[in-house]
């Protein structure tokens, strides 16, 4: 046994599993009070119970006994109704706290994942599926909260069951203690093989149940051109496809289960024989009489289901674990850096420099790859003067947008160096921290549900009504907006449903606007909106003075309104010189 131990330990599987208990009873530790006082009315809720049972005898011999005085029927009758009535009570309040307590647990949970995922490294986030995290954020957080709650009592009552019987047996005949016994090496010596077991199905269960919801998830987001090009039958297939996986997963992980318990339930069901024989052999030797002989069947029995319990809850502990290790590889994802407070100081100072005397963009010699992927850009170096709008062109799938996250301090150079330079010469190296110098305009639709006004409030709280219509009316927006029957103050479904692209993509805009922010960043911002309005977007935009402005595009008509121009191609950012610029913006 010890050398088992040992491997497990070894192998590093014990060692995992105590970690995940460990951050599982970090979380049981904040309701500690409210699962001991659960603890405590269920332990006085089975007390009740018994003392009902105890009653009702008395009660029943009471009734049948002829001449027993009333006064002692209606006593019993009432002290009868009285304890059910206390034990429907201390349901009541059980569940009550049970409800807290879950909750309680979910909501910490959840929260502590959400801020880490928000927080985590942008590269080391897309390794996940956006489904598979939705999974862990739902479904593994209420396995986790739920086991807190059923197992830790769960324990402690057939713990207590069990220690009493076995006590109380042992008292009477150490011999029959033993042999109740026999089952614990049995247990012990498959206990490897069955938590390993366990844990493998669990771990399969979840990951189907990430690939499923992550199916879902997708197939959701993407109904529209599921419908338009007629794949409403293939998505049907394959959701049956990956709900096979599913099926064979929970099927599988069945089989183990009832093989696993078949083989307790007749390790148990062997004791209770040797019990029963060896209690027999006592009776006919006559050391023991048949009372006590009935006695011990019933704690035997009594000892042998309480073990069973016992073992019946380690699948629900390995599910807790496996959940809790999901949720830990999530919480363990490298996070953003954060300055130390003398440096966060040192932006503030830099940054409301920056507001008033702007900012030139450096890129020096930046390399960067996905991952170990072929590099996107090589020895790329850029310069964005104060009040400049630099154009980023290329062919599709060259790197603008990837330039843009590094820009951003979403992506991290491999070497090189990205930097934000101020009016008097002072540098800070681009990182998650100086993102607030920057204003954007994604590619993709990023406009939130909710009302017209609370979309643009995003970025500025405080802006007033006036202020979101001027930032409307340069991003050419106001024209539909005020046409709107509720105005700025209409509904606005996911992602922006309700308008068109092209007015999701001036919405966007008049957003990044309201941040007011030094350095504007603009990813094919306006590529959905008509030449005529796509100039008067831009000639707003990059009138105003004194922002340093990307521009990633395709256009000749945002290319003759820029100051300069790089091209990306082959890995490499070339500027390009100001006859080819003209000849571009004219093309
Ligand atoms: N998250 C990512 N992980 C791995 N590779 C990526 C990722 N995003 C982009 N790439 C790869 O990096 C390269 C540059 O992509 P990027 O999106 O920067 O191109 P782009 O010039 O903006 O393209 P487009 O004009 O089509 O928007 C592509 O080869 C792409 O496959």
């Amino acid at each position: 046994m010890g050398g088992r131990f040992v491997q497990m330990l070894r192998e590093g599987q014990l060692k995992q599993m105590l970690q995940e208990l460990g951050w599982i009873y970090h979380y049981a530790k904040r309701c500690w009070g409210k699962i001991l006082l659960y603890l405590l009315l269920g332990l006085a809720g089975t007390g009740l119970g018994l003392g009902a049972s105890l009653i009702s005898r008395d009660l029943t011999g009471a009734v049948l006994e002829p001449g027993s005085p009333w006064d002692q029927i209606l006593r019993l009758g009432g002290l009868f109704i009285g304890l059910g009535l206390a034990a429907i009570v201390l349901n009541a309040c059980n569940s009550r706290i049970a409800a807290h307590v879950n909750v309680e647990l979910q909501n910490g949970m959840q929260a502590d994942l959400f801020r880490s995922l928000l927080g985590a490294d942008w590269q080391a986030l897309q390794q996940y599926h956006s489904g598979d995290l939705l999974n862990r954020l739902t479904g593994d957080v209420s396995t986790v909260a739920e086991s807190v709650f059923t197992l830790v009592p769960s324990l402690v009552i057939r713990l207590f069951q069990f220690m009493a019987c076995l006590l109380l047996i042992l008292h009477y005949d150490p011999v029959m203690a033993g042999l109740a016994l026999l089952s614990a090496p049995a247990v012990l010596l498959f206990s490897r093989a069955l938590v390993h077991g366990m844990r493998e199905h669990q771990q399969r269960m979840r990951t189907v149940s990430s690939d499923l919801m992550a199916f879902q998830e997708e197939t959701l987001q993407n109904l529209s051109p599921i419908k338009a090009f007629g794949l409403t039958e293939r998505f049907g297939q394959r959701l049956g496809q990956v709900q096979e996986h599913y099926r064979t997963a929970s099927l599988d992980f069945n089989r183990f289960s009832i093989f696993t318990s078949t083989f307790f339930s007749l390790a148990g069901q062997a004791v209770s024989y040797l019990c029963l024989a060896w209690g027999a052999y006592r009776l006919w030797s006559g050391y023991i009489d048949v009372a006590t002989m009935v006695l011990f069947l019933q704690l035997a029995a009594q000892l042998t289901a309480a073990f069973s319990a016992l073992v019946g809850l380690a699948p629900g502990a390995v599910s807790a674990t496996v959940a809790a290790r999901r949720i830990l590889e999530v919480l363990g994802m490298p996070a953003e850096p954060e300055l130390e407070p003398e440096e966060q100081k040192r932006l503030e100072r830099a940054y409301k420099r920056g507001r008033a005397e702007g900012v030139t963009l450096r890129l020096e010699k930046v390399r960067f790859s996905y991952g170990s992927e072929a590099p996107v850009l090589q020895g790329a170096d850029l310069r964005a003067r104060p009040g400049e709008v630099v154009a980023l062109l290329g062919p599709s799938g060259e790197g603008k947008t990837t330039l843009l996250r590094l820009l951003l301090g979403l992506a991290v150079p491999q070497s090189g160096r990205g930097i934000l330079e101020l009016a008097d010469g002072e540098q800070l190296i681009l990182s998650p921290a100086t993102r607030r110098f920057f204003s954007y305009v994604p590619q993709e639709k990023a406009i939130f549900s909710g009302t017209i006004a609370q979309s643009l409030r995003l970025l500025a709280p405080e802006a007033s009504e006036e202020e979101l219509r001027q930032a409307l009316e340069t991003a050419c927006a106001w024209e539909f907006v005020q046409k709107l029957p509720q105005g700025i103050h209409t509904p606005l479904g996911e992602r922006g449903a309700g308008l068109s692209e092209g007015q999701n993509q001036r919405l966007a805009i008049a957003r990044a606007l309201l941040r007011d922010a030094p350095i504007l960043l603009l990813d094919e911002a306006t590529s959905a909106l008509d030449i005529e309005t796509e100039t008067r977007v831009l000639r707003g935009l990059l009138g105003q003075t004194g922002r340093t402005c990307i521009v990633t595009s395709h256009r000749p008509s945002v290319f003759a309104l820029c100051s300069r121009a790089y091209r990306i191609q082959n890995n490499r950012l070339e500027e390009l010189s100001e006859e080819e610029l003209a000849v571009l913006s004219q093309n």
